[in-house]
């Protein structure tokens, strides 16, 4: 059976109480058919960087990671966070192994376009035999956005974009994007159950969607298309919510492979 890749940004991290919610719904899926966990950690990254003194900066929802930054980058997310996941997974007895994107050549990265973004890295599918043999032994895999390019150098990826990764690398039967907000919300602030490519190039082009659910949405257009269903953009502050995507129910927003 294809896997269920599930992204987890870093603010289901930060507050011990979400996550501890979170993990026991998390369960329940990884029980009924395999599990992949990609999370980000943006928030975590802010906090360090304000500790050693590092400017945060940000385009369209991606940080700017001067090459410098890498070691402190990598220590948080493939280090502290990706750790913390494990943990609170094996308190609700999950299977769990703290991966990245870099582990088995999971990802082929290449240097972000705009050069000005520093050491950031897009990624295309790698090999998939690490993946598959952690599934096929029925562990979930807790996997870090860090990849390593054709050089051999440490690059920051996108978590949304990692997951896109990773769910068109196992061919996922399902990519799940969970952020603070129970979907995209319209100009009403109501959220979306559905969304076509054309509405969100207009919700873009008209302000709506700003900032970082630009890059997410972004990530769920690519996947839709590579994985030819939709994707859902959804909240991890509702553990109900994942309850009932794991018996079925359509939850937050999906964003149509149209
Ligand atoms: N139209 C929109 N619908 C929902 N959220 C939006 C919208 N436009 C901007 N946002 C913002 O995007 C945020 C989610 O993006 P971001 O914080 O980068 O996600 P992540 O959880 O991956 O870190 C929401 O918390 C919200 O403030
Ligand atoms: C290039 C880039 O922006 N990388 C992100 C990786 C972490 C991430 O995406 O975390 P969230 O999902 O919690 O936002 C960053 O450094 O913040």
């Amino acid at each position: 059976m294809n896997p269920v890749v599930v992204k987890l940004s870093g603010g289901a991290i930060e507050d011990p109480i979400v996550i501890a919610n979170l993990m026991p719904a998390l369960q329940e899926l990884a029980a009924k058919q395999p599990l992949i966990l990609v999370h980000g950690g943006g928030k975590q990254v802010d906090a360090h960087f304000a500790h050693w003194q590092y400017p945060v900066e940000k385009k369209n929802g991606l940080r700017v990671s001067p090459a410098e930054h890498m070691p402190l980058i990598t220590a948080v997310l493939a280090g502290q966070v990706n750790k913390q996941l494990l943990s609170a997974a094996k308190v609700v007895g999950m299977n769990a192994v703290g991966v990245s994107l870099a582990d088995g050549d999971s990802a082929v990265c290449s240097p972000h376009p705009d050069a000005s973004l520093g050491a950031v890295g897009i990624v295309d599918p790698g090999k998939g035999k690490m993946m598959q043999a952690l599934l096929g032994a029925g562990f979930v895999p807790i996997v870090a956005s860090i990849a390593l390019d054709q050089q051999s150098q440490l690059r920051n990826v996108n978590a949304d974009d990692a997951a896109v990764c990773l769910a068109a690398l196992t061919k996922a039967q399902d990519l799940l994007l969970l952020s603070d907000v129970s979907g995209v919300r319209d100009a009403e602030g109501k959220t979306h159950a559905s969304m076509t490519k054309a509405q969100i190039q207009q919700e873009i082009a008209n302000g709506v969607i700003q900032g970082g659910m630009i890059a997410k949405v972004m990530a769920a257009m690519q996947a839709a298309a590579q994985l030819g269903k939709h994707v859902t953009i959804a909240s991890y502050l509702q553990p109900d919510a994942i309850r009932r995507y794991a018996h079925g129910q359509d939850i937050g927003t999906h964003i149509l492979a149209v």
